[in-house]
Formats: structure tokens, C-alpha cells, sequence
């Protein structure tokens, strides 16, 4: 019998993917909640008389209700070969000791709290995050809004394969209920090298991103934190001074790559994800300063929507992306999100219009033949 939809681990970009069941859920919360699950993963590591594979998915922000899990599934396939995976009851039990907040087991809480905004709150709420520009309270920050799309969990079986056949560039994932068809790469680590990708600016023309000044600038104001902050830890490839287009089949962003070697092959991959999120691609710019900001304008916990979502192994190796272009399983349906970065000069009309764009594929794949209707 193949395990409800909410509990279904996986991954997948073009060709096969990496899927799990059953197993342990550590789960976490609060500000430190990354650095956690490290010490939770490393000590399973040294633990474990073989290489694990885990999934990982993290709540946004620090003061989210709702918690970040790392997956241990029971039964992994990855590269076409079935494992097992176990944790012996007396190593979950020393875990359990050491991190008193640490919750084993338990099936995360779905419903974010909060209410559902309409275009006009939205409208208002993006001319707040202006407001806040003008007295320079932030340079750059994220804001968006949620949709509930009422589905069964059948049809969402259905949605991630609609995603993974439709998407095939993008990494397709359902993670403890989480699922979508993300385009932006938080970190990818193979040994000591690792690779990034910042996505900001965002329209359904090519042209209209090159030429336009302000999205360009709101893309360095991107990804210069991401360069300055890996720059610290690691020797970095040279990167282009100019973002190149990205193209997915219904949107076009403006993309930097990053790549590098760190200088410590003891920085893990989670202390490494740690350092990075919130990307500005996500919260804003100054980092602190628009998280909190979107902690006030926007109607809901935003939950594991824009955090750190992927797999860990064993050898050191991870593929972490930022969940976006997703939603989370609910009681009785979805509930999608979609943001997008405001800075001076944002047209308020204009991104309502690119969150209706971000949240199409998500939206198409739950109900197939929507548009022809
Ligand atoms: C926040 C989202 O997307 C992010 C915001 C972007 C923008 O502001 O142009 C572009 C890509 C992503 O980094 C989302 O899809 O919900």
C-alpha cells in the first residue's frame, strides 16, 4: 500500500527521482532551528552503520509556529536501488536527551494561521512595503500572499507528477506535505564544492528584464549578500558581473551563479544553508530589518513556504532549494503561496500579476484544464 500523500518524501529534476516512506521525522523550531538539525544529522551520521539519505524542509522564518523536519525515511530509493534505513530506539532516545526541544514522530501541524488576502489588501499591502521603502526602512523585501485551492490528496499524487512532467528543469518535491516545482537553488554540495543560484526580477518577456534598470539593480541587491556571505567561507569561482536570463515555461527571472570551494570540508551542508537563509531573494535587503517587515505586512505564517527544502547523504553531498512555487497540504486542499521582491518604484498592479503568474503552475497542475474552461 503506498503511504498517505502527507507523508511522501520526494525529489526529482528531469529524470529519476529520489523517493522515501516511512521512517523518523525529527522536528524543530525557532531561531536556531537549522543549527539543530545539523547536530541531529551529524550525530546520526556518526551513529549510523551506513549512509544515510535524509530529507530536509525548513520553516521560514524563526518565529514560525510551524516546524522544520528533517526525514529519515524507512524505505529510500535513490539511482534505481531500494535501502532500508533504520535508527536504532536507543540512539533516537540519546537524541531526544541532548535537544529537549527536539519532537520526534509526531505529523507536523498544517494550518498556518492567519487569513487570505484579496487583491485589494494585497494592492495595499505591497504599497505598505513601499512606505516602509520610502523611509528607508528596507531597501528591498519580499512580500506575497497565499491562495487555497480545495484538492484530495489523490489529486495531489497527480499534481507532482503533472509538475515533474511539465517542469522538468526545476526540481519537483513533496516533503512532508510540501510539494511544488521549485527554479531556485539554494545549495548544491558534492564534496567541498558547492554551487548557488540567486533568481530575482521576474516578467513573461526576456526583453522586459534586460532593459529595465530597477530590476536589474533589485537583482544585484540580491545577490551581492549572497556573494559577500560565501565569500567568507569559501574560495569562490569567478561569476559573471551580469545576471543571464532564465527561462521557465511561463516566467523569465534574471539569474547570478554562484560556485566555489569552501576552505573548511568541515562546514556542512546545513551550516552552510544556515548562513544563507534568508537570501534577500526571499526576505530583503537589509536582511533583519525585512524579515521583520514581513512578519507585519503579510496575513500568514508563511510556514516551510521560501525555506530551505531538499536532501542530505551521507557522503556530504545535498541539494537544497528555496520552496517556492509550492504549497502545503491542509485539511481539505492546498494552500499555495506566492511573494516577489518590492523596491522603489514597484507597481503595486504589477505584482499582484506576478504572484498570479508564480502561483499558475501549481495552480495547473491541481486542476488540470483550468484555463481552458
Ligand atoms: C518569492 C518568490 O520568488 C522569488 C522572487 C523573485 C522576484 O522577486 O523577482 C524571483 C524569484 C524568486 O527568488 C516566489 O516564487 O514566491
Amino acid at each position: 500500500m503506498s503511504p498517505p500523500f502527507a507523508q511522501l518524501l520526494h525529489w526529482q529534476r528531469g529524470g529519476e527521482p529520489i523517493t522515501g516512506s516511512g521512517g523518523w521525522r525529527f522536528a524543530f523550531t525557532g531561531t536556531d532551528r537549522l543549527r539543530r538539525m545539523d547536530r541531529v544529522w551529524q550525530a546520526l551520521l556518526s551513529a549510523l552503520p551506513y549512509s544515510p539519505t535524509a530529507f530536509v524542509s525548513a520553516a521560514f522564518d524563526d518565529t514560525s509556529a510551524l516546524p522544520s523536519v528533517l526525514r529519515l525515511p524507512a524505505l529510500l530509493r535513490r539511482d534505481q536501488v531500494e535501502l532500508e534505513q533504520s535508527v536504532p530506539s536507543e540512539l533516537a532516545a540519546q537524541l531526544l536527551a541532548a535537544d529537549p526541544q527536539l519532537r520526534l514522530g509526531e505529523q507536523p501541524s498544517m494550518t498556518a494561521p492567519g487569513s487570505t488576502p484579496t487583491r485589494a489588501q494585497h494592492r495595499l499591502l505591497v504599497e505598505r512595503a513601499l512606505a516602509a521603502i520610502e523611509r528607508d526602512r528596507v531597501r528591498k523585501v519580499v512580500v506575497g500572499r497565499d491562495e487555497f485551492v480545495p484538492a484530495d490528496p489523490e489529486v495531489c499524487g497527480r499534481a507532482l507528477e503533472a509538475l515533474a512532467a511539465a517542469y522538468p528543469d526545476v526540481w519537483t518535491f513533496a516533503v512532508d506535505g510540501l510539494l511544488g516545482a521549485t527554479p531556485e537553488l539554494l545549495l548544491a554540495r558534492t564534496g567541498e564544492r558547492f554551487r548557488t543560484r540567486v533568481l530575482a526580477g521576474t516578467a513573461r518577456e526576456p526583453g522586459v528584464l534586460v532593459s529595465d534598470e530597477r530590476r536589474v539593480s533589485e537583482h544585484r541587491l540580491a545577490a551581492d549578500p549572497v556573494l559577500t556571505s560565501l565569500g567568507e567561507v569559501a574560495v569562490l569561482d569567478e561569476v559573471h558581473p551580469e545576471p543571464h536570463l532564465l527561462e521557465l515555461p511561463n516566467l523569465w527571472h534574471l539569474a547570478t551563479d554562484i560556485a566555489g570551494r569552501v576552505l573548511d570540508p568541515a562546514v556542512s551542508p546545513l551550516a552552510l544553508v544556515d548562513r544563507l537563509h534568508p537570501t534577500p531573494a526571499v526576505a530583503g535587503v537589509p536582511q533583519q530589518p525585512a524579515v521583520a517587515l514581513i512578519e507585519e505586512l503579510e496575513f500568514r505564517d508563511r510556514g516551510r513556504y521560501a525555506g530551505p527544502v531538499g536532501w542530505l547523504d551521507g557522503e556530504g553531498n545535498a541539494e537544497i532549494c528555496l520552496a517556492l512555487r509550492c504549497g502545503q497540504l491542509e485539511p481539505g486542499g492546498v494552500r499555495l503561496y506566492a511573494a516577489g521582491g518590492i523596491v522603489a518604484g514597484a507597481d503595486p498592479e504589477w505584482e499582484y500579476t506576478e504572484t498570479e503568474a508564480k502561483l499558475e503552475p501549481m495552480l495547473d497542475a491541481l486542476r488540470p484544464g483550468r484555463s481552458d474552461s
